[in-house]
């Protein structure tokens, strides 16, 4: 769908009272989420605070925890950062960059095995890519399980990259996708930080393994 700018801008506050608007009523307007994404101009002053980055992998900072509707968090990508192959447990995906240039590589799904032989996962097969598109600055992108699998990672060499997501429903866990066998692996996902903060004793690394 065609995204539009709303008309007011916003500030990062603003953009998360508009959000927690939009998610007020149990129908939500998943189209009208990614507009009020795309009407946020990214302002490193309003974000800064939320990334933090590892040296080597992407760190996943919340942001917001939507009225328990949904998260928004803030994810840094070092050079060459990436995440696994994964999917997003039921859930709306919504991406934003807010610095830099992410790549999203989409997959389908891997047949599922259809005879009892066949349970060993190591023979489901190659995942075959769907498509592959570069996200810049302030652009928006969108994905459900529906839609597929997906890999995001920042390829750049030399410039680090910053993109704010929301998930709705939230979600503690989702799975990964071994890209030559197709094999699925439960993977929790965690906070680097929260609202800003890193308190080391309780929080793990956020990471999906490569
Ligand atoms: O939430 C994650 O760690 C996956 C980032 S790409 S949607
Ligand atoms: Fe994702």
């Amino acid at each position: 769908a065609q995204l539009r700018a709303l008309d007011q801008p916003m500030n990062l506050q603003q953009l998360i009272d508009r959000l927690h608007e939009a998610f007020a009523t149990n129908d939500v307007d998943i189209d009208h989420v990614q507009d009020l994404m795309f009407s946020y101009k990214s302002n490193p002053q309003e974000w800064r605070q939320f990334a933090k980055f590892d040296r080597y992998r992407y760190t996943r900072n919340l942001v917001d925890e939507g009225n328990g509707k949904f998260n928004l968090m803030v994810l840094c990508w070092g050079e060459g950062h990436g995440s696994a192959i994964h999917d997003h447990a039921d859930a709306h995906c919504v991406m934003k960059i807010l610095q830099g240039e992410l790549c999203e590589t989409k997959y389908k799904w891997p047949k599922s095995s259809s005879t009892e032989e066949e349970n060993d996962d190591s023979c489901l097969g190659e995942l075959e890519e769907i498509g592959r598109c570069n996200y810049k600055t302030n652009e928006v992108t969108y994905i459900n399980d529906s839609i597929g699998l997906h890999r995001v990672e920042n390829a750049s060499t030399v410039n680090p990259a910053v993109s704010l997501h929301l998930y709705s429903p939230p979600f503690e866990a989702c799975s990964i996708f071994n890209k030559q066998t197709g094999k699925r692996t439960k993977c929790p996902v965690t906070f680097w930080s929260k609202f800003g903060e890193r308190r080391c004793k309780e929080i793990q690394n956020s990471r999906m393994p490569e």
